[in-house]
C-alpha cells in the first residue's frame, strides 16, 4: 500500500524501510531535507493518492499535536492518520475527535522493539475502529514481528498507547527488577562471576527475556558498567502508568518504585535523606556526615548539641 510517513528520526526511519522492503511505497516527510522525499507537509499530502494514510512519527506531546493539526486541514475526508509515536492515550482521543470533524481517520499505535525493529520487526498495539485499522493492514503485517505473535488490535482510539504505557510501565519494573540484582550480586563477594551467572540465566529460567539479553550484551561490552554514570531519563510513559493507576486506584508499589529510583538517580545528593540525617541527629544524637564526607555531628561526637525529647517522646 501507499502510505507517507513523518518522522524519519530512529524509529520513523527505519519503519519507513522496514515498509519498503516488504514492497510497500512510502512517501517520507522530515525537518531535516537531507532525510525527506519532499519540502514540506503540503507537499507529502499531494504526493499521496486518496484515501491516504499518514504514519505520524514525532515527538509525543507539542510536536504530534502541531502535526496531527497541520494534517486536519491539509488531509480530506477518508483519509486516516495514524499516531505511532509514545503520545498520552488521552491525546489519542482528543485528535480522533478533531480529525473526525472532517470525517478524517484517526488510529493511534503503541511500537515497540527500538532500534532492533528494522531487523525482527516492531510489536505493534492498535488502537482505532475496525474500519480504519483494517485498511491498514498491509502496512500493519509487515512492520510485525513474523509469526502470530506481535499484533493487537487492543480497542478503540486511545486502547494502542493505553496499552503500550503499560507496556512501557511493566519495561520499568523489568529493567529496575534486574538492576537491583546485579548491585547485590555485585556487591557480595559470593558469586564471583557475575556476568556468566546473568548469561547462565537465559536459558532454562523463569526470568529468561529479551531484558535479560540486554543485560547480558551491555555486560560483554562494560562489565562493571564503568563507561556510564548511575543516571536515569524517563520519557514520561512510566509516569503516565503511575498517573493512570492513582485514577483507577490500582496499587503499583514496583512500577511506582522503578520510576522513583530514576528520579533519585538524577539527584547528586538527597535533599530528603539530608533531612533525615538531621532529625536522627536532633532526636538521638546520630552521626551525620558533612557535605564533605565527614562524620560532622553524632552521639559521640564532641560538640554533640541535642536537646533531650520530652518524656513523653523518649
Ligand atoms: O518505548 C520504548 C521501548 O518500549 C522506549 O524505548 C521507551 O519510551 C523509553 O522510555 P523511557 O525513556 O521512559 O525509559
Amino acid at each position: 500500500m501507499q502510505i507517507g510517513m513523518i518522522g524519519l528520526g530512529r524509529m520513523g526511519g527505519n519503519m519507513a524501510e522496514r515498509l519498503r522492503r516488504g514492497g510497500h511505497e512510502v512517501v517520507g516527510y522530515d525537518r531535516d531535507p537531507a532525510l525527506s522525499d519532499v519540502g514540506s507537509l503540503k507537499d507529502l499530502v499531494e504526493r499521496l493518492q486518496a484515501p491516504r494514510a499518514v504514519w505520524v512519527m514525532v515527538p509525543a506531546g507539542a510536536p504530534t499535536r502541531a502535526t496531527v493539526e497541520q494534517l486536519r486541514d491539509l488531509l480530506s475526508e477518508g483519509d486516516v492518520v495514524i499516531d505511532g509515536g509514545n503520545s498520552h492515550y488521552l491525546d489519542d482521543q482528543r485528535h480522533a475527535a478533531d480529525l473526525g470533524t472532517r470525517g478524517i481517520g484517526f488510529v493511534d499505535v503503541g511500537v515497540s522493539g527500538g532500534v532492533w525493529g528494522l531487523q525482527n520487526g516492531y510489536a505493534l498495539m492498535v488502537g482505532g475502529e475496525d474500519e480504519h485499522v483494517g485498511r491498514l493492514m498491509p502496512a500493519f503485517d509487515t512492520l510485525k514481528p513474523e509469526g502470530e505473535d506481535g499484533f493487537v488490535h487492543a480497542g478503540g482510539v486511545g486502547a494502542g498507547h493505553f496499552a503500550k504505557m503499560v507496556h512501557n510501565g511493566i519495561e520499568y519494573g523489568m529493567m529496575q527488577s534486574f538492576a537491583e540484582g546485579w548491585e547485590l550480586l555485585e556487591a557480595s563477594d559470593v558469586v564471583t562471576n557475575v556476568p556468566d551467572t546473568f548469561r547462565s540465566w537465559r536459558h532454562g529460567t523463569v526470568i529468561q527475556s529479551w531484558l535479560l539479553d540486554l543485560l547480558v550484551r551491555a555486560l560483554r561490552e562494560d562489565p562493571d558498567l564503568a563507561d556510564l554514570k548511575g543516571y536515569a531519563e524517563d520519557s514520561g510513559e512510566g509516569r503516565w502508568t503511575v498517573q493512570a493507576a492513582v485514577d483507577h486506584a490500582v496499587p503499583l508499589p514496583a512500577i511506582t518504585a522503578a520510576l522513583y529510583a530514576r528520579f533519585a538517580s538524577r539527584q547528586a545528593d538527597s535533599p530528603a535523606m539530608k533531612m533525615v540525617a538531621a532529625l536522627r541527629n536532633q532526636f538521638g544524637g546520630h552521626a551525620v556526615a558533612s557535605a564533605e564526607g565527614q562524620t560532622a555531628r553524632g552521639a559521640d561526637s564532641p560538640g554533640a548539641d541535642v536537646a533531650p525529647p520530652p518524656e513523653a517522646d523518649r
